[in-house]
């Protein structure tokens, strides 16, 4: 198996007054990469940071940014994100139908790496041509639950066809991860949303590989506890695909 486990805090759960020393404070407790939500007030009903904080951010950090772009127009955030001293730059398939080839042009010769985002309803099928593509997106992240707010629940039926009737009625909102790890042996796949040790295993041996949770981590009395569960579940479910 090509790829690794990669826990990633979401630091919408964290304190953004503190945002430094919330990071190392992660870092510390074993996280692999910070994940960073930008969200638009657009896209999502809900807004959050911009290139200026993730700027601010990297002055204390070296970690890796792992920035999720819940915003209209990608596009325009890609050079202010890359001066800024983002790692990772995913947009969303839903947004970026006519212009995903140039997006992710783009985010590479600013030295980011790229990799797009899926909604729990759209179909999984819309983002093969950005894997296979001659400059290919390095990440597929599966929305989890929708996007835009931290804390909400986990959605069982983006990682696992438990629901098989429902899966029958409408394949598109069903087991996107299952069907990404079958297709791509190698491809980093995130989850976002409502992770946490109730519901990695799901995830987990859907065959996500990059798991990002926020109340969970956040929360946990013992947060170090918590990324050490998710990262042994990711490795131990990595044995049966
Ligand atoms: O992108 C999002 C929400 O849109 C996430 O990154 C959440 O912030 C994850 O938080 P939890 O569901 O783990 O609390």
């Amino acid at each position: 198996m090509g790829v690794t486990s990669k826990i990633a805090p979401s630091m919408l759960s964290s304190d953004f007054a503190n945002l430094a020393s919330e990071a190392h404070r992660m870092l510390n407790y074993g996280a692999d990469w910070l994940h960073m939500d930008i969200m638009d007030g657009h896209f999502v009903g809900n807004l959050t940071i911009g290139a200026p904080v993730i700027e601010s951010l990297r002055k204390h950090t070296k970690a890796y940014l792992d920035c999720h772009l819940m915003v209209t127009n990608p596009l325009d955030y890609v050079e202010p994100f890359g001066k800024a001293g983002a790692s990772g730059f995913t947009f969303h398939i839903e947004t970026s139908k006519d212009n995903w080839k140039e997006l992710i042009e783009n985010i590479k010769s600013h030295g980011m790496r790229p990799g797009v985002a899926i909604k729990p309803g759209t179909s999984v099928e819309e983002v093969y041509p950005l894997v296979e593509a001659e400059t290919p997106v390095e990440m597929v992240l599966v929305m989890t639950v929708e996007p835009g707010f931290g804390g909400q629940k986990f959605m069982p039926e983006t990682v696992y066809d438990t629901l098989l009737i429902f899966w029958l009625i409408s394949p598109s909102f069903s087991n996107q991860v299952r069907i990404l790890r079958k297709k791509y042996p190698a491809l980093d796949i995130e989850v976002d949303g409502g992770l946490g040790p109730s519901t990695i295993d799901m995830a987990a041996l859907a065959g996500a590989n990059c798991i990002v949770a926020g109340s969970s981590v956040f929360g946990a009395p013992e947060p170090a506890q918590v990324i050490s569960l998710l990262r042994n579940s990711v490795e131990k479910a990595q044995l049966t695909y």
